[in-house]
C-alpha cells in the first residue's frame, strides 16, 4: 500500500544549504525512496522571489515523491502539521568570526520558531537545528516548545563527524564509510572534541582500531583535532562562503539515521539534550555518540572509557555551552 505523504519543513529555503538539501530530501535520500513528501519552505519576505525560483527548479526536477510544495514567509503555515523540520534559516558567519558571534542575531529566530513548533507542529516532530550557533539555538527552540519532548530536538554535529571520518579515511586510503564510531563531543564550535579513540576501520574485511592502524598518537591528539575544529573556518576562508554542500549532506545523514535508525554496532554524533552523562553539564545541547532504534528514539552510548586527555577537552566544550546558554537566555529576555 502506498504511504501517506509526510510534511517536511526546511527553513532558510532560499539559501545556500537548502539548495542542496532540498534536492536530496525530494529525491528520497532521507525519508526513503517510497515515502512521499509535502515540502514546506520557509524564508523571510525579501527572499520570496528567490524562493519562487527554487520552487520552479524543484518542480522541474520532476521528483515523483514530491506531492506538494508550500513556499511561505508565514510561520503558522510553515510549521503546520510538520513531522520533520530542518531549521537552517539563520545568518552564516563571515571570515574572522566565531559561530557564537552569531548568537545575538540568530537566537531570536529560534525562540520564535520554538513557539511555532509548540503551537502548530505534530508533537512527534523531529527537529534538526543547523543554523549557528546550532547547539544553543536548539536549546532555545526546545525551551520555547514545552509541549514537544526535549528528545525531539537536536543540533547538527554530523558535519564535524563526517569531516573527522574523512580525514582518517584519506590517511588510511580506505573509503570514508569504512571508518566508523568517530565521536564529536560537545559544541559545534572550535572547542568541539573530535575523538578517534573508539573509532574502527574496515581494512579488507577485517575490523581494526583506527589508533592501531594509524599508529600516530601525536596526529590523533594534535593535527587531526585542530583540522576538524577549524574546518568550517577554512572553508569560509577559501570559498568566502560557509560550507553548504557538505552541510546539506550531513543534515541528510543526521535525519536519515534518526528516521530509520543506526546500523547495529555503530554510533553517530548528534547534539542532544544532556542528562549529564559522562559528567558533562546537564541541561544544554551537547554532542554525544548515540544509537537509534526503529522507534526513532536516540540513546547516548554509555560506558566508553574517558581518559584524562578526553576529560579535559569534554569539560572545556561543556563550559562553553553553559556560557552560550546564559548569553542566549539573556538575549531572549530582551
Ligand atoms: N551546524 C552546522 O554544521 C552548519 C551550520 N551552518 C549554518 O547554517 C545557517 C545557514 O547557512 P546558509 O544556508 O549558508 O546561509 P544563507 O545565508 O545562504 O541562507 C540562510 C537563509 O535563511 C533565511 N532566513 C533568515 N532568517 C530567517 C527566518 N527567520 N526564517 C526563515 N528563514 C530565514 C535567509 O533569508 C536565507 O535565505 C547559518 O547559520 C550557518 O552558519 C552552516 C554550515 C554547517
Ligand atoms: O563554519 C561555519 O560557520 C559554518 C559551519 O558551521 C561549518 O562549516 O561547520
Amino acid at each position: 500500500m502506498a504511504k501517506e505523504p509526510i510534511r517536511v519543513l526546511v527553513t532558510g529555503a532560499a539559501g545556500q544549504i537548502a539548495y542542496s538539501l532540498l534536492f536530496s530530501v525530494a529525491k528520497g535520500d532521507v525519508f526513503g525512496p517510497d515515502q512521499p513528501v509535502i515540502l514546506h519552505l520557509l524564508d523571510i519576505p525579501p527572499m520570496m522571489g528567490v524562493l519562487e525560483g527554487v520552487v520552479m527548479e524543484l518542480m522541474d526536477c520532476a521528483f515523483s515523491l514530491v506531492r506538494e510544495i508550500i513556499p511561505t514567509c508565514d510561520e503558522q503555515q510553515a510549521f503546520n502539521d510538520i513531522e520533520a523540520a530542518f531549521l537552517v534559516g539563520a545568518m552564516p558567519r563571515k571570515e574572522g568570526m566565531e559561530r557564537k558571534d552569531l548568537l545575538a542575531a540568530n537566537v531570536k529566530i529560534f525562540k520564535s520558531q520554538g513557539k511555532a513548533l509548540d503551537q502548530f507542529a505534530k508533537k512527534t516532530v523531529k527537529v534538526l537545528v543547523v543554523g549557528n550557533p546550532a547547539n544553543t539555538n536548539a536549546f532555545i527552540c526546545s525551551k520555547y516548545a514545552p509541549s514537544i519532548p526535549k528528545e525531539n530536538f537536536s543540533a547538527m554535529t554530523r558535519l564535524d563527524q563526517n569531516r573527522a571520518q574523512s580525514q582518517i579515511a584519506f590517511r588510511l586510503n580506505v573509503p570514508a564509510n569504512n571508518v566508523t564510531n568517530v565521536i564529536i563531543w560537545g559544541n559545534h564550535s572550535s572547542t568541539q572534541f573530535p575523538d578517534a579513540s573508539h573509532a574502527l576501520v574496515n581494512v579488507n574485511g577485517t575490523i581494526k582500531k583506527v589508533g592501531d592502524c594509524l599508529n600516530d598518537d601525536a596526529y590523533l591528539k594534535g593535527e587531526f583535532i585542530t583540522t576538524v575544529q577549524k574546518r568550517g573556518a577554512a572553508v569560509i576562508a577559501a570559498r568566502k562562503l560557509s560550507s553548504a554542500m557538505s552541510a546539506a549532506k550531513a543534515a541528510c545523514d543526521h535525519m536519515r539515521d534518526w528516521w530509520n535508525g543506526t546500523t547495529e554496532g555503530q554510533f553517530v554524533s548528534m547534539a542532544v539534550y544532556s542528562d549529564g552523562s559522562y559528567n558533562v553539564p546537564a541541561d544544554v545541547m551537547y554532542s554525544f555518540p548515540v544509537q537509534i532504534g526503529a522507534d526513532r528514539q536516540w540513546k547516548i552510548v554509555q560506558g566508553l572509557e574517558i581518559n584524562d586527555f578526553a576529560r579535559q577537552k569534554m569539560d572545556l566544550t561543556g563550559q562553553e555551552l553553559k556560557q552560550e546558554k546564559e548569553d542566549a537566555l539573556s538575549v531572549c529576555q530582551d
